[in-house]
Parts: C-alpha cells; structure tokens; sequence
C-alpha cells in the first residue's frame, strides 16, 4: 500500500484539528495560522499570515500571553495559561452570534519553544489554543451548587437566617475568640410567647408566616457583620453579639423587643396586649469567667426561663456570677 506523502497529510491535519494552532518566529511575525484560528476569530490566514501578532491582537500586549511568548523565545520556557487566571485573552468566538454578543470562548493556552529549523532554538514558537467554555461552565454550576448547598446547611429552610448547626458553630468560635482576647460575648435567648396557642388557632401556616416576619423584624435590626441572629428551635431564636458587655447586650434586647411590638401582629389568644410578644433572656460571658459555650448558653436559658415565669413579655438579664470570696482579712 502506498503511503501518503507526510506533509500534505500533516497540513490536512493542522486543518482539521479542533484547536487553534499558531506559529510565530522570533519577531512574532505569524508564519503559521489554521482554518480553526480564522472560523473562531473571523481573521483569515491570508490576512494574519505575516503580521506581528502584537498588532493583529493589541490586547495580548503587556498580560501573560505576551509574557509566555518572550519566555519561549528567549529562554526556551513553555507555559501553560490556566483558564481560571486567564480565561479568554485571544478574541476568539465560538460563532458569529457570540461575536454580536461580545461573548469570548473560555480558553486554555500552551506556548511551546519550537527548534524550527532542527536545533535552532528559540527561532520560533507554537501557541495551542483550545476551547474550554463547556468545562467552565460545568465548573461554574458546580461551583454555584456548592454555594447553594453550603447555604442551604448553615441557613434555616423556612426563616432564611442561619440554623442552628450555623449557631453551635458561631458560638463556639466567639467563645474562643472571646477567651483568647480577653473580651466579652454576649447571647440573647428571644422567644415568642404563647406560640402554641397562636398555631392552635390562625394554623401552622400563618404560624410560619409570623416566625417569618419575627425574624426578619429581629435581622434588620443587627447591623454588625460580627453579629449574628439564629432560629435555635422552633419559635426560639437566639442573637450572638461578640464584645458587647451587659450594658450594649441590654439595649440591643431592648431594641429587638421594641421591634416586635412595632410589628403589631394580632394575637388574640396571647397575653393581655392581644398581639405577638417575645421574651428575652441575656447573658455575658466576662472576661476571666470558664470560657464554656454550653455555660453561657444556660445562663441565657435561664434567663429566658424566668422571663416566661415572671409573665412573658419581657427581657431578664442574668446575672454576673461574682467572683469567689477571698479568706477573711
Ligand atoms: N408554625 C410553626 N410552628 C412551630 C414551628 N416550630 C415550632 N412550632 C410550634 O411552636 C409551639 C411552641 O409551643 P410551646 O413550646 O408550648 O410554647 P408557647 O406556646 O410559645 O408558650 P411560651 O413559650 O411558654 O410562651 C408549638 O406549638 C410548636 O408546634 C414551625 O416551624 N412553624
């Protein structure tokens, strides 16, 4: 059989390859340039053949192309360019549409030394381009997947406000971070009153439409990144508020309690007021106190605790612990 003579059959491949293929000598001047360089940049061979790449694409001057380039020339370097640093530098299209649109494939590149002709080093150099829009659009929805998800664990499905796995983990962290600056942390245990009796009588569905609406009331309030309000259980919410002392936690439960009566929500089985109403208990965690989440978690508990038993609607801060009394002088 005979065999087909090489270089025809390598220029049909360079033609027909699903890749951009330039080739340019050591002034950058475009000695090569295949039919998939001029479908995607609209550029035919005739016209680039023979130009300086830098003055057919201005815009790859002073970034990594250019840079890849001169390595590969002057000291024989090849580079690859990562698509996710550099992701479209040629103005190459993946049809005439994405032309009108100003929509760039996604790209990855290689330059490469050529020792063209054999041993003349750094005489010319081979730019591969290839088009990787679809991985990079998969990278980007998967990308976008794991944010979603990574929402969806930290945040409450029904409130949208972090959930209570977001809290454990925020309160563990400022606890620390408390202990290790020496600085105050303070929680707020808030919970709606008599909400048993809300449900039993507007439905578990405008039951979800208050805690909504309770929650949103009690987030607008929190402007610090730093703060943080959580659904801890069902109709219970709690606020973290790193380096507030008694004081600052006091009027911010003031404040969010304000805020719920502003609401108005109608409650006619509820307390005297005839309307949505939360309770709240607050605790500090003092500099020198046991740096222990669950310690301060309990003291908002019981805090909360006695606000309920003392007739609801109201907001009880728990008390300091003193500090162990000395011996006797
Ligand atoms: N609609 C709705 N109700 C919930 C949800 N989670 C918990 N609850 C309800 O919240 C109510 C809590 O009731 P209780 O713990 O008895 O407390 P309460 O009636 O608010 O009484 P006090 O807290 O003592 O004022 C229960 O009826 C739960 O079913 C929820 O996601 N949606």
């Amino acid at each position: 059989m005979q065999h087909p003579s090489r270089l025809p059959l390598l220029e049909s491949v360079l033609e027909a390859v699903s890749a951009g293929i330039i080739v340019v000598d050591a002034a950058h001047r475009i000695v090569l340039w295949n039919k998939w360089m001029s479908r995607h940049t609209g550029c035919a061979a005739h016209k680039a053949l023979g130009m300086d790449l830098f003055e057919l694409m201005p815009e790859l001057r002073g970034g990594r192309v250019e840079a890849a380039i001169r390595q590969s020339l002057a000291n024989h370097f090849s580079s690859l360019l990562s698509p996710t640093l550099n992701r479209a530098p040629f103005p190459l299209y993946s049809n005439p549409a994405a032309i009108g649109r100003g929509e760039r494939m996604q790209q990855a590149i290689a330059v490469t030394p050529l020792a063209f002709p054999a041993g003349q080093a750094g005489s010319h150099c081979l730019i591969q381009l290839s088009d990787v829009s679809m991985a990079a659009s998969r990278e980007k929805l998967l990308r976008e997947q794991t944010e979603m998800l990574r929402l969806q664990t930290f945040s409450d499905g029904l409130t949208g406000i972090a959930n209570r796995r977001a809290f454990d983990a925020a309160i563990d962290r400022e606890v620390r971070r408390a202990k290790r600056n020496s600085g105050m942390l303070s929680l707020l245990m808030i919970d709606i009153d008599h909400f048993k009796p809300y449900n039993d009588h507007y439905g578990h569905q405008q039951g979800d439409g208050c805690l909504i609406q309770v929650s949103a009331a009690l987030q607008a309030l929190l402007q610090r990144s730093m703060d943080m309000l959580a659904r801890y259980g069902g109709e219970e919410f709690a606020v973290i508020l790193p380096d507030n002392d008694p004081h600052q936690a006091l009027r911010m439960a003031e404040a969010l309690h304000a805020r719920v009566l502003q609401l108005a929500l109608p409650h006619a089985y509820g307390g005297p007021e005839k309307q949505v109403t939360v309770s709240i208990g607050v605790a500090t965690l003092l500099p020198g106190q046991p740096a222990v989440p669950a310690a301060l978690i309990g003291a908002a508990d019981a805090a909360l605790y006695a606000a309920k038993r003392a007739g609801r609607n109201r907001i009880v801060a728990a008390q300091p612990e003193q500090p162990a009394a000395g011996p006797a002088p």
